[in-house]
């Protein structure tokens, strides 16, 4: 056969040119792909949102990072209506009446998320049988996948044991057992006997401010700032019956404050393409790494709890997760009647379930979910009555009435809960600031159950992940008025059917089964501080024609609230 040494040459190159284009193409067709499958194999391809939702996580990722998702979703809504893609298999949902029908407590809508490909049923029952029904070739909706929630499932230990906390579980019965075993700490029955709790901070909180800030006109005091610290020290006394010290310090004890907010940054970012967390912080590496003590991989929050927790109770550090710890038979203070001492009553009635980390878990999660959350709404609150100074006129008149009726029965400045609870305006401007800044910047994720589901008249396969935002839900014109963009506590007090509509909706604290456990709580401290604050301060902003600063990590969060303060009457 004729060969020539030249041609083998070029017949050589081609073949390597046609290989290479070969290994080139490939990715380039499974990438496009991969796209084409994220848009059609949902089900939800008719769903109207931006171009690149549709095909990629990374477009609301982007969004996310961006620290304004909250101010995007709402744009989002008012261009394509009630239902936009935010991702391949995301969806939100700005329409009130949903709420019902995601977060009822019969819903079956669960915290549960897939971030694997959701097969279409036909197509997954086909690679079941295949496959004998090996699940990771047939991932299903359905199991503990990755998920928004389960990203904010942190390491407790060294070894890298997750910590499954009311807030952050997936698993619903887990959840359910847990929170019956310790409702009752949450009640509106027990808030009374929280109140000197409260009390003892929001006397230090003023000591502090009047000592650093009142009747100084060269002192501007950084009034979001302080309102965090209050809110850590109160959650503090709260879980703890222990001032963790910010208020007295001025200062973020052991960094837990920044701590938290690279963490909710974390989960705000990583949640929205959760199978990242495996790669980052539950990377096998990282956690074995952890395990030998090159690094530390426990969660801050968890240390923090630990440490709040350990002159409580013994042997905490030493013994391994659930083995029953021994309360100190000595130590008096178990028995004061914070959060901590009622989660171990709930462990003294049913030691088999509320093991030591279980209690742990729930200190954790009032740590995490009470401080950032609450402090931003009493930001809220202040900041938008000193935008508005007729509201914070007609607050100060409620109050001025109140005391020449005789209402406030203290010596101090402090208010009772009870005599807080009968100022309608304070409620107004709580429930309004609640609504035109709920905490919560972002949808709260569900997965449609088995079946699929229908909502705002249209079909979502089971499995689809579907969520609602505060943010986008309180601006419903329907619900809430013409003027959704405006600082308006009156609307909350011109017409009952409508405020018990609203009330309804009103979703800075989620609904249903999974609905914030402290709401009681918060309210406690915000219908406590704000007119005591008002009673103590005349507080003026420092730089009025300044907006704030947002920063969207999850949890909305303020900064640059800067005002002066002035002494009320005669001081304490
Ligand atoms: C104004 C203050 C607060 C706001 C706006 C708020 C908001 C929320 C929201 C939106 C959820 C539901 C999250 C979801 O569905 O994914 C939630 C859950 C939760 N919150 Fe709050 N929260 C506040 C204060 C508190 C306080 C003071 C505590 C503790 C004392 C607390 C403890 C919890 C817990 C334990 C959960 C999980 C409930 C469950 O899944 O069963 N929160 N909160």
């Amino acid at each position: 056969m004729f060969s020539h040494p030249g041609f083998d040459h070029v017949n050589d190159e081609s073949m390597l040119d046609a290989h290479g284009s070969v290994l080139l193409i490939l990715p380039i067709l499974g990438f496009v792909g991969h796209l084409i499958y994220n848009k059609y194999a949902y089900g939800i391809s008719s769903i109207p949102g931006p171009f690149f939702a549709a095909y990629t996580d990374l477009s609301r990722f982007l969004v996310v990072w961006g620290r304004r998702p909250e101010r995007r979703h709402v744009e989002l809504h008012k261009r394509y209506g009630p239902l936009v893609r935010l991702g391949p298999n995301c969806v939100s949902v700005s329409d009130p009446a949903a709420i019902k029908t995601i977060y009822g407590l019969a819903s079956g809508y669960v915290k549960v998320g897939p971030t694997q490909r959701r097969l279409q049923p036909s197509l997954s029952r086909h690679l079941s049988k295949m496959t004998k029904g090996r699940r990771w070739l047939t991932t299903s909706y359905e199991g503990k996948q990755s998920s928004f929630y389960t990203v904010q499932q942190q390491a407790v230990s060294r070894d890298g044991h997750l910590l499954q906390g009311m807030f952050n579980t997936t698993d619903e019965q887990y959840h359910a057992m847990l929170r019956r075993a310790v409702n009752n700490a949450y009640a509106m029955s027990t808030l009374v006997q929280f109140e000197p709790l409260v009390d003892s901070t929001t006397t230090e909180f003023f000591k502090q401010l009047t000592r650093r800030y009142a009747d100084r006109s060269d002192q501007i005091c950084d009034l979001g700032e302080w309102l965090q610290f209050y809110a850590f020290d109160v959650i503090g006394e709260l879980t703890f019956s222990k001032r963790l010290g910010f208020v007295e310090h001025g200062t973020d004890v052991d960094d837990i404050i920044s701590n938290l907010e690279s963490a909710l940054g974390y989960f705000a970012v990583i949640g929205q393409i959760p199978m990242l967390d495996k790669l980052l912080m539950k990377n096998p590496i990282r956690m074995y790494l952890s395990r030998w003590g090159v690094i530390n991989a426990t969660s801050p929050v968890a240390v923090f709890a630990k440490s709040r927790m350990s002159s409580r109770l013994t042997g905490l550090e030493e013994k391994p997760p659930g083995t029953p710890w021994t309360k100190s038979s000595t130590d008096t203070s178990t028995r004061r009647r914070d959060f901590l001492s009622r989660f171990l009553e709930a462990g003294d009635k049913d030691p088999a379930f509320m093991t030591p980390e279980r209690v742990l878990s729930l200190t954790s999660a009032n740590v995490f979910a009470g401080s950032d959350t609450t402090a931003i709404t009493l930001r809220a609150i202040f900041y938008y009555l000193l935008k508005n100074l007729h509201t914070l006129g007609a607050l100060r008149k409620e109050i001025a009435q109140a005391e020449t009726d005789g209402v406030f029965t203290r010596d101090d400045k402090l208010v009772r809960w009870a005599e807080a609870n009968s100022l309608p305006y304070l409620g107004a401007v709580i429930k309004e600031s609640l609504r035109i800044h709920p905490a919560a910047g972002l949808p709260l994720e569900r997965v449609v159950p088995h079946g699929g589901a229908t909502i705002c008249g249209r079909f979502f396969p089971a499995g689809t992940i579907v969520g609602c935002s505060a943010w986008t839900i309180h601006r419903d014109r329907g619900v809430f008025g013409e003027d959704v963009d405006v600082f308006r506590p009156e609307r909350w007090l011109e017409d009952p059917v409508r405020a018990a509509e609203m009330n309804q909706v009103l979703f800075s604290f989620g609904a249903g089964a999974r609905t914030c456990a402290g709401k009681n709580i918060s309210y406690l401290e915000m219908y406590k501080l704000v007119p005591a604050m008002l009673r103590t301060f005349d507080i003026q902003l420092a730089y009025p024609e300044r907006e704030w600063k947002l920063d969207n990590r999850w949890f909305v969060k303020q900064s640059e609230f800067y005002v002066r303060l002035t002494t009320r009457g005669t001081r304490r």
